[in-house]
């Protein structure tokens, strides 16, 4: 039995700066990886999805710029195999700062094998039983795979971004953050692309405008969006893949060279040997934990995907602050502490903080609204991108900022003025008295706020 002070499982985005922490803070650190180092965001998840939105975005440029004056001549090309090849040098180059940083701290052990719990002090990896006083769990997770589709030639996310053709034909199933990031851009490098979408609109959760102004957006790139498509299977079919849906309602077929399932991913906890630990689950199989992470064994915590409490990267990475903050920091940090924010890489972007309209009413909270169409905006007009709205919700009570929802043009950067704001505490007069730069779309953020409504 081979001893440490803290072993983590999984070098996702919240293994790797805890083991520095600690490993800085004189613990000796184990840092198992059954797979690539960095796990889902680095090789499969942001940033290969992210250069990709990159170049779909040069080659919509390329072929829709006459109306601002730009004629491109001839047939703009799109070379998956040059794109493929550029992700990969970005993984790379990830992976390698990785490897620097476990091979240059004497008190880091990296094993490459898949960790399994024997007991709440013991991991097996690769044969040799490993044992720590704490624990740190960081195992993230994987796409869910419907069993309708077991039987046929399916994509991932994984397996998308590893194709050097593109593709004839795309049907995805689920319109959520997976399913419209790669539709935009498989249909922006060309591909005939098809949203199979069982809710009323592409990303149902948001709030029914947002929803609905998302579904116009795709469909006016030219994607297909079969909504309210419930019962989908999948069979293969002479060489090709023949998707049905709507088996009540007579049931409707589509006919495609490559079907991506996009329904959602699932924590990878169902074997890692919990069972044998005092760690409990919730229904769906994320790691319960507490507002410091620990898990329900003191010594055992839960970071990242697999704790149901974040499914981003800044979430996962929150998770390595909170946990080092309660060893190592004067300042505690905690999870009750965190605004949930995010960004979906469409284009336009939606980009969101705190609550929406949906969530304020359904906790009875009363609110204040300012909005604004992106098509009142003068740097979107400028632009010629005035496609989305913003929206911010105020506390009528307290003047303090409920949250945001922004979708437009570089809406991913400026909803950090409200973020900001929401972190330090301010009421939204702050933000309104604020003088911000000509032209930009954040100048409008205080014009917002002087027009604000009853929610
Ligand atoms: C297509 C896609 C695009 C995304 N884009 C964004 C984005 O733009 N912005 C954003 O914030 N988030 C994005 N996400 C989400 C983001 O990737 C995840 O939230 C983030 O990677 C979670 O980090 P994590 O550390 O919890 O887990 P992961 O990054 O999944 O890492 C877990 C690691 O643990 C390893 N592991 C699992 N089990 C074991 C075991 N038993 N033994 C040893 N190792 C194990 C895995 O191999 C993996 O390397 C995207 C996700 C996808 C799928
Ligand atoms: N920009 C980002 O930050 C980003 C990008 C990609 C992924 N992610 C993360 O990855 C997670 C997973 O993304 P996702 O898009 O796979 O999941 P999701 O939950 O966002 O969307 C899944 C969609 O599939 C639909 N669906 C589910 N089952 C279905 C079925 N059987 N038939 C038809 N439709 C079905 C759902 O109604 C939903 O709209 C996200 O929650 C997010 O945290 C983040």
């Amino acid at each position: 039995m081979k001893k440490f002070d803290a072993i983590i499982i999984g070098t996702g985005q919240a293994g790797p700066p805890l083991a520095s922490s600690l490993a800085k803070n004189g613990l000796q650190t184990a840092i198992i990886e059954k797979r690539e180092l960095g796990g889902t965001c680095v090789n499969t998840g942001c940033t290969p999805t992210k250069a990709y939105v990159a170049s779909a975005r040069r080659a919509f440029i390329a072929r829709n710029s006459r109306e601002m004056g730009v004629n491109i001549e001839g047939h703009v090309q799109v070379d998956l195999k040059t794109i493929k090849a550029r992700k990969d040098q970005l993984i790379a180059d990830s992976h390698e700062g990785l490897e620097r940083t476990f091979e240059k701290e004497e008190l880091i052990t990296l094993f490459r094998g898949k960790a399994v719990f024997l007991d709440d002090h013991t991991i097996l990896v690769n044969g040799e039983e490993l044992t720590a006083e704490k624990i740190f769990i960081n195992v993230g997770g994987r796409p869910r795979v419907p069993k309708d589709f077991e039987a046929v030639n399916y994509l991932t996310n994984r397996s998308m971004l590893e194709l050097e053709e593109v593709p004839k034909n795309l049907v995805i199933v689920g319109g959520g953050y997976v399913g419209l990031e790669f539709a935009q851009m498989f249909s922006r490098f060309g591909s005939e692309v098809t949203i199979l979408e069982r809710g009323s609109a592409l990303m149902k959760k948001e709030d029914d405008d947002i929803a609905e102004a998302i579904t116009e957006i795709i469909k006016e790139s030219g994607i297909n969006v079969l909504l309210n498509s419930d019962c989908i299977k999948a069979a293969e079919k002479n060489g090709e893949i023949e998707v049905t849906y709507n088996c009540e309602a007579g049931s409707k077929k589509i006919t495609t060279s490559h079907l991506l399932l996009a329904v959602g991913r699932v924590p990878n906890t169902n074997d890692l040997g919990l069972e044998k630990t005092g760690v409990e689950l919730d229904d769906h199989g994320f790691i319960k934990v507490n507002d410091e992470l620990q898990t329900s064994v003191s010594h055992i915590w839960a970071l990242g995907d697999c704790n149901g409490e974040g499914a981003f990267t800044h979430t996962a990475y929150n998770d390595f602050q909170i946990v080092n903050s309660t060893f190592y920091e004067d300042r505690k940090r905690k999870l009750s502490d965190r605004f949930p924010c995010y960004a979906a890489y469409i284009d336009p972007p939606l980009a969101r903080v705190g609550l929406d309209e949906k969530q304020i009413k359904a906790k009875g909270i009363k609110a204040k609204v300012a909005e604004m169409p992106m098509k009142k905006v003068a740097r979107a007009k400028e632009k010629g991108e005035t496609a989305g709205k913003m929206k911010i919700f105020i506390d009528a009570d307290t003047d303090k900022i409920l949250g945001a929802t922004f979708l437009g043009t570089g809406a991913d950067e400026y909803i950090h003025t409200v973020i900001d704001q929401m972190y330090a505490g301010a009421t939204y007069q702050v933000m309104r008295d604020a003088v911000h730069i000509h032209p930009t779309v954040s100048e409008l953020i205080p014009t917002m706020l002087e027009n604000l409504r009853e929610l």
